[in-house]
Formats: structure tokens, C-alpha cells, sequence
């Protein structure tokens, strides 16, 4: 370069950026952990003080993030030594929110917390005096409810409360985090949320995983849709067209597995529900977590430090509004570590346990990280850790030795499946949605109708009654008002299997990989635990190969582990004369009334054909 093009005025000195990166790290550390603390003061007691402690924290951390966001762009890096520090002041250049003006900082903060709270606090009301909340009332509804109706009523209720209370915000939500990635140097939004995955083929990568997911996912589709026909009837069922909404025993239709009473391939297998279990042992959720500590100290790994017991939210409180969505907390001061989680005793909740564990067990690994890396390796894999051991919690042998169920393997993979399957397109399709919003191809005029799009195209789901403008269904799932990334959990999905494949050689097990139960291998343990403990200092790829092998996301362990399931289903479908697929894209379930103009038309054509049925009809 000509001399008069070098940047003159950046820092090439190595030593001094050090010292610039220590002093981050420690006054981040105290910024950000005030800033955890006001947000769980207001997580786990919503009221309009606990949110303006919380919004002023924000405001403080954004600004310690300008300040040295701004200060680290100065350092002209290219001759520096230690990949580590080149790493930590590329990450510090993006100030994320904290480029937005004062004002426009203090709007999407307040977007963000009234876009939470909405969503956290609606319910939806039976009569004036009977008002029902998302957890757990709705909930339960939609994963035990048999009655059409009864479904109906909490799937359109909850879109009322939710969705439709919040489309106004989201618009104007939308703009200004356009306007901040912009600011930072993004195309928008979408575009910065893909660059923490520092992969430049990514958004191919991932139609291709899904391309050779979508046949496993169609003959799933099938098998199901066969099963609700079975108990719906062919008004409500159409086998060559999309599921209503409503019918997956999920609010979302993102997980299937409350249905399995529907679906059972062997009913009379010897087999008891897992909830019924911990109920029949007096499970409660102190035992849960208890159980999931137990297995991670089993690898090898860390337990929870006293402070978790004592400070976490396990149970829902009585007397207060909190945001239920469970999570789990790191408050970045390597002693302080909780999860919020509104636990019911069920089998759902066991295996969700696990996944917030598995976030809090990364958070202890990588905890002496500079507080620039602790995080994933990507966001997909700190999704997935919970998830792997989960994977072997699940299996029917581990169960039995925590006193638990027994399943047939096809009842079990079943049961597995209507989880993981059911869950890839719901995983991909919802950044895909708001990526498409971010970079205006789903303009505010088109949210609800592309929505629906995208469920028929990658889901086959129709929505059981007739959806408008008026509607914004996507804000009625948390992630969207609650500005979550989600591909994250399409991501971990595939790659959790990678890692159990992974993980069950290094504990030496042999057999079909569905049976494997890493339980107290210290290898498999060791193995997870050292890439956890790098957090995000080296690319992902780098960590994938050290678990794998391999530095690629691959389907392949996926399919290994459904392999006998696949099988089955192919067979069961082909059994059954049904198609893959919903050629019929544009049919929809009909309502009652609509019932009423069929019978009555019907019943004028008897009349006017005097059939002479009349008296029978
Ligand atoms: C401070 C903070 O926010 N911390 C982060 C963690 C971190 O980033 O460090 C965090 O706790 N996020 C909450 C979120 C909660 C859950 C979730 O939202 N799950 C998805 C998708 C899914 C579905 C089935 C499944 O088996 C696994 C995932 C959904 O429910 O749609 C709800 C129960 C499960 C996980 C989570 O734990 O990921
Ligand atoms: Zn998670």
C-alpha cells in the first residue's frame, strides 16, 4: 500500500493491546454481571421496577462495549503473535447493539423488555374469571388434549394473546436491529446472527443437511398423518394433504412427542410412560436435576457448585410473575452459576433438564476463559451438549437403571424421533422466516402469509382455521419477540448425533448406536470435556474435529442411529398405500360452520331429489 493509505493512526503494539485486553476482561466482568443479576431480578419477578433496574444495566453495558468496542479498532493487528488476542479484538470491533444512539439504544432495549413481557404474562381466558397461562396450563392442553375443539380454542387463543399483541413492536423491532448490524458493518440483521458461525457456505451447508433430512422427515409426516386420520376422521385429515396446526400435541407443532399414545407402533409392548414413573417413584424437580448432576459427575465432568443449589429457580413460584421459558444463567464471575426452569415432573422436562445442564456444565468448563470466549464453539454446539446426554438418559437400558421405563426399540425410536425428526424443519425453517425479514424479503404486508409458507413448504402443516394479516403467528413462539437466535437448535440437532456417535466409541460401545449409554465413561467425558473447555477461542471446525474426527456438520450419525426406524416407517407407509408429501398444498381442515352448510346443502339436495331417504337421513 502507498504509505499515505496506511491507516495511520492504529496501535501495532502487541504488548499494549494485551494490557487493553486484561483490562476489558476484568471491568467486563463486573459490568457484565450486574447487568446478569438485573436480568434475572426481572426474570424471576416481572414487575415495572425490577425492568428499569434491568434497562438501566443494559445501558451501562452497552456503553463499557462502545468504549472499548470503539478503542479496539484502533489496533492495526496483522503482525501480532498470538492468534488469541487478534481473535478477541475482532470479536470486541462489533459493538452489537451498542452502536445505536442513545435514543434508538433506549428504544430496542424497551422493545425488547415490553415484546418479553407481553409474550411472558399473556393468557387466555375461558370465562372472565378463568385466565390461562402459556406454562402450564396451555400447554398441557395442547399436549393432552384429544378434542379438536378444545385444541382449537388454546391454539387460536394463545395467537390472539401472544402474536397478535406484538406485531407493531416487531416492525419497528426489526428496523433498528437492521440499523445496528448495518451500523457495524453487516448487510443486516440475519447477516450478522450467520457470521457468529464464521462459515461463508453456510446458508448451503444447511440446505444440504436438510435435503438429506426431508425423506426421513416425509415418511415421519406420513406415518403421523395416517395415525391423526385414524382419530380425526377424514374431515379434519385429508392423507394427501398438510396436518392442521393444532393436532402435534405441541403449541408450535416443533416437537410431536406428546402424541406417541396416538402413533404407538406396538401399543402392547410391555411399557410404562416415563412420567408416570417418576410420579409412581415420587420424583420431584430437586430429584431431576439431581439425576442429570449425577451423570455428568459420572462422565468425569463438573458438578454444580453450591451456589447453583442455592440461588437457582427449579420450580414455578406462586406468588409472583416470572418468565417461564426455562434457561440457564452464566453471571461471568466464574463462581455464579442458574437455571430458571418452571420444572413439571414429566419425561419432557427430564430431558430439558439435560439441556440446561449442559449449558451450565459449558459455562464451568470454559469459566477461566478471557471472557471474549466463553461461549460455543458455535451457538449450535452449546445447544447440544445437554442434548447428547440426554440421548443416553433416554435409552431404555439407562432408564431401567434410574428405576424407570422399558420400551420395545421401534416404540423407542419412535418416541426419539418425534422429538428430533419432527423438529428439523420447524429448526430451519424459522431463521429462514428472519433472515428473509432482516433482508426484506418478507415485507410487514406479507409476515403472517409467508409464515405459512414456510410451514406447508418445509413442515406440512396447514393452519386448522383460516389465518390474516390481522394474526402475527410467529411472534406467538418465544424466541421471535424474545429476539433468540433459532438455527442454533437445527444445527445442534444434527450435530448432537455426530457427537453421541462420537462419544459412544470413545466409551468403547458396540452394538447399534440407539443402544448406547455413555454412563460413567470417563473417556466420553474427558473427550466433551476438553473441547467445552475452549469455549469459543478456536473456529468450530476446529472443535467438530477434535470430538469427530471430522471438521463437518454430517447427517449421516443421524441416520445411523434411525436406521431401524426408517426402515420400519418405509415399510409401515408403503403397507398402508400412503404418499409422501402433501399434493394437495392448498386444502385446509373444515370448520363447524362450514359442517353446517355441507350438511344443510346436503340435506336440500335429499329433499329436492325426493330420495326418499329423507326420514332415515
Ligand atoms: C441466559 C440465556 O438465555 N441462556 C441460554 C443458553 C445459552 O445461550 O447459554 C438459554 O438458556 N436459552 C433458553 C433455551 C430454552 C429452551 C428452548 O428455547 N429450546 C428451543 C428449541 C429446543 C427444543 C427442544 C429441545 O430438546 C431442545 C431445544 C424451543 O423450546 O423452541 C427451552 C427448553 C429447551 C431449551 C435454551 O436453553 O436453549
Ligand atoms: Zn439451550
Amino acid at each position: 500500500l502507498p504509505c499515505f493509505l496506511l491507516p495511520v493512526d492504529k496501535i501495532t503494539d502487541e504488548t499494549q493491546a494485551k494490557q487493553f485486553l486484561a483490562e476489558y476482561n476484568s471491568t467486563a466482568e463486573t459490568v457484565w454481571n450486574a447487568y446478569t443479576e438485573a436480568s434475572w431480578a426481572y426474570n424471576t419477578n416481572i414487575n415495572e421496577q425490577n425492568k428499569q433496574i434491568m434497562l438501566e444495566k443494559n445501558l451501562e453495558m452497552a456503553n463499557h462495549t462502545k468504549t472499548y468496542g470503539l478503542e479496539s479498532r484502533k489496533y492495526d493487528t496483522t503482525d501480532f503473535q498470538d492468534p488469541s488476542v487478534k481473535r478477541i479484538l475482532k470479536k470486541l470491533s462489533d459493538l452489537e447493539r451498542a452502536v445505536l444512539p442513545d435514543a434508538e439504544l433506549k428504544e430496542y432495549n424497551n422493545l425488547l423488555a415490553s415484546m418479553e413481557t407481553t409474550y411472558s404474562v399473556a393468557k387466555v381466558c375461558r370465562d372472565e374469571n378463568t385466565c390461562l397461562p402459556l406454562d402450564p396450563d396451555l400447554n398441557k392442553i395442547m399436549a393432552e388434549s384429544r378434542d379438536y375443539d378444545e385444541l382449537l380454542f388454546a391454539w387460536q387463543g394463545w395467537r390472539n394473546a401472544s402474536g397478535r399483541e406484538l406485531r407493531q413492536s416487531y416492525e419497528r423491532y426489526v428496523e433498528l436491529a437492521n440499523l445496528a448490524a448495518r451500523s457495524n458493518g453487516h448487510i443486516d440483521n440475519g447477516a450478522f446472527w450467520r457470521s457468529l458461525y464464521e462459515t461463508p457456505t453456510f446458508e448451503k451447508d444447511l440446505e444440504a443437511l436438510w435435503k438429506n433430512l426431508e425423506p426421513l422427515y416425509l415418511n415421519l409426516h406420513t406415518y403421523v398423518r395416517r395415525a391423526l386420520f385414524k382419530k380425526y376422521g377424514a374431515k379434519r385429515i385429508n392423507l394427501k394433504g398438510p396436518i392442521p396446526a393444532h393436532l402435534l400435541g405441541n403449541m408450535w407443532s416443533q416437537t410431536w412427542s406428546s402424541i406417541m399414545d396416538l402413533v404407538m407402533p406396538y401399543p402392547d409392548a410391555t411399557q410404562i410412560d416415563v412420567t408416570q414413573a417418576m410420579i409412581a417413584n415420587g420424583w420431584n424437580a430437586r430429584r431431576m436435576f439431581n439425576e442429570s448432576e449425577r451423570f455428568f459427575t459420572s462422565l468425569g465432568l463438573m458438578a454444580m457448585p453450591d451456589e447453583f443449589w442455592q440461588k437457582s429457580m427449579l420450580e414455578k413460584p406462586t406468588d409472583r410473575e416470572v418468565v417461564c421459558h426455562a434457561s440457564a444463567w452464566d453471571f461471568y464471575n466464574r463462581k455464579d452459576f442458574r437455571i430458571k426452569q418452571c420444572t413439571v415432573v414429566n419425561m419432557d422436562d427430564l430431558i430439558t433438564v439435560h439441556h440446561e445442564m449442559g449449558h451450565v456444565q459449558y459455562f464451568l468448563q470454559y469459566k477461566e476463559q478471557p471472557i471474549s470466549f466463553r461461549d460455543g464453539a458455535n451457538p449450535g454446539f452449546h445447544e447440544a451438549i445437554g442434548d447428547v446426554l440426554a440421548l443416553s438418559v433416554s435409552t431404555p437400558k439407562h432408564l431401567h437403571s434410574i428405576g424407570l421405563l422399558d420400551k420395545s426399540t421401534i416404540n423407542f425410536l419412535m418416541s426419539i424421533a418425534l422429538d428430533k425428526i419432527a423438529f428439523l424443519p420447524f429448526g430451519y425453517l424459522m431463521d429462514q422466516w428472519r433472515w428473509k425479514v432482516f433482508d426484506g424479503r418478507i415485507p410487514s404486508s406479507e409476515y403472517n402469509k409467508e409464515w405459512w409458507n414456510l410451514r406447508l413448504k418445509y413442515q406440512g402443516l396447514c393452519p386448522p382455521v383460516t389465518r390474516t394479516e390481522e394474526d402475527f403467528d410467529p411472534g406467538a413462539k418465544f424466541h421471535i419477540p424474545a429476539n433468540v437466535p433459532y438455527i442454533r437448535y437445527f444445527v445442534s440437532f444434527v450435530i448432537q448425533f455426530q457427537f453421541h456417535k462420537a462419544l459412544c466409541e470413545a466409551a468403547g460401545h458396540t452394538g447399534p448406536l440407539h443402544n448406547c449409554d455413555i454412563y460413567e465413561s470417563k473417556k466420553a467425558g474427558k473427550l466433551l470435556g476438553d473441547v467445552m473447555k475452549l469455549g469459543y477461542s478456536k473456529p468450530w471446525p476446529e472443535a467438530m474435529a477434535m470430538i469427530t474426527g471430522q471438521p463437518e456438520m454430517s447427517v449421516q450419525p443421524l441416520m445411523e442411529y434411525f436406521q431401524p426406524l426408517i426402515t420400519w416407517l418405509e415399510q409401515e407407509n408403503k403397507n398402508n398405500g400412503d404418499i409422501l408429501g402433501w399434493p394437495e398444498y392448498s386444502w385446509m381442515p373444515s370448520t363447524t360452520e362450514s359442517d353446517f352448510l355441507t350438511l344443510a346443502f346436503l340435506y336440500c339436495r335429499y329433499c329436492s331429489g325426493g330420495g326418499g331417504q329423507l326420514s332415515r337421513l
